[in-house]
């Protein structure tokens, strides 16, 4: 594997119309991780990818990618689901597949074999001689993450792989990124969707406002925030409140509040002594939606017209 990082951006900024939609952004991708870049709508997320493709050139910052400053080199060894999907709907799904892969150097012989098996791992070898028109939509999208990874590239780049897939497809992708990365690539993606972020990634860049706002693993963005007692008290009345911590709200037969510095022990003396009792308790780290929440701002997450609650995107 060589080098350590797989992409490196530095300060990369582009402006459309004047305005600059990335912002300095700094990313270190290291070989062979699952690194997802999380955002709002129009976080800046798409641009920043399409940079480090070599789709558009930035206006400034600097960019590495498989050791190499301008990423065109590299691009047999790159493997890019883009954001628009799209295929040739006269073509058999198996082609398509055999097809992209021929756009970066895989011949076809060996496309087409490999589309086939591909396919039957995933749940779709009924479909291989099927016209992508005849495909339902999910399962073209498929067609064409397939048709990102036949010529087994190093580094693999998702934009949003995970919307327009139902709930078993998203899944089966889930098990895919993890896949591909037991094959040694390194997956660089985007997405809105905590929950798959949360489930998969090695490291994360949480972007807003085109700039990054978050760089680290899961568990140092849940780590931002402070740990959440839950605790259902015996009898059901207001009373206990005089017992717990200022900053408990009640939510229907359960009380909340954040895990006190001194440890929740003091408190539950008091609450046993005081004859509350302890119907039921439990201490819980918050999620990865709600650090993301809590980085970026609740009002730039309703301001994209995404949902704050956690498990409410799709
Ligand atoms: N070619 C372009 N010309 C002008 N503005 C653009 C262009 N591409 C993107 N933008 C603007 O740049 C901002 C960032 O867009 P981008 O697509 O990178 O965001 P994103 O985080 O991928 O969001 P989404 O999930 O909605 O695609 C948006 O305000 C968008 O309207």
């Amino acid at each position: 594997m060589g080098d350590a990082s797989a992409v490196t951006a530095t300060g990369l900024v582009k402006k459309f119309g004047g305005r600059r939609v990335v912002d300095g952004v700094d990313l270190t991708v290291p070989t062979g991780a699952i690194y997802g870049v999380l955002g709002p709508n129009g976080a800046g997320k798409t641009t920043t990818l399409r940079m480090l493709l070599g789709i558009i050139e930035p206006d400034g910052g600097e960019r590495s990618v498989l050791g190499h400053a301008n990423p065109r080199a590299v691009s047999d060894s790159i493997g890019y689901l883009p954001e628009e999907r799209g295929l040739y709907p006269a073509m058999k799904a198996r082609d398509a597949i055999a097809f992209l892969g021929a756009l970066r150097g895989l011949d076809r012989k060996t496309g087409r074999a490999r589309a086939a098996a591909m396919m039957e791992e995933v749940g779709l070898g009924h479909a291989v001689d099927e016209k992508i028109r005849k495909l339902s939509k999910g399962m073209a999208q498929l067609v064409q993450l397939l048709g990102s990874v036949v010529h087994r590239p190093a580094l693999l780049v998702l934009d949003e792989p995970f919307s327009g897939l139902d709930p078993v497809n998203q899944e089966k992708l889930e098990a895919f990124i993890l896949a591909e990365r037991d094959r040694g690539a390194t997956i660089l993606f985007s997405t809105h969707i905590m929950s798959h972020a949360e489930r998969i990634c090695d490291r994360l860049a949480i972007i807003a406002g085109g700039k990054r706002r978050f760089e680290g693993t899961v568990d140092d963005a849940r780590g931002m925030l402070p740990q959440r007692v839950l605790y259902t008290p015996r009898d059901p009345g207001d009373a206990v409140a005089a017992a717990l911590p200022r900053d408990a709200v009640r939510d229907g037969a359960v009380w909340r509040f954040e895990l006190p510095d001194g440890g929740i022990e003091p408190w539950l003396a008091t609450l046993i002594e005081r004859g509350h009792g302890i119907a039921g308790l439990s201490i819980e780290r918050p999620g990865l939606h709600e650090a993301f929440v809590s980085i970026v701002g609740r009002d730039a997450i309703e301001a994209a017209g995404e949902p704050v609650a956690p498990g409410m995107a799709a």
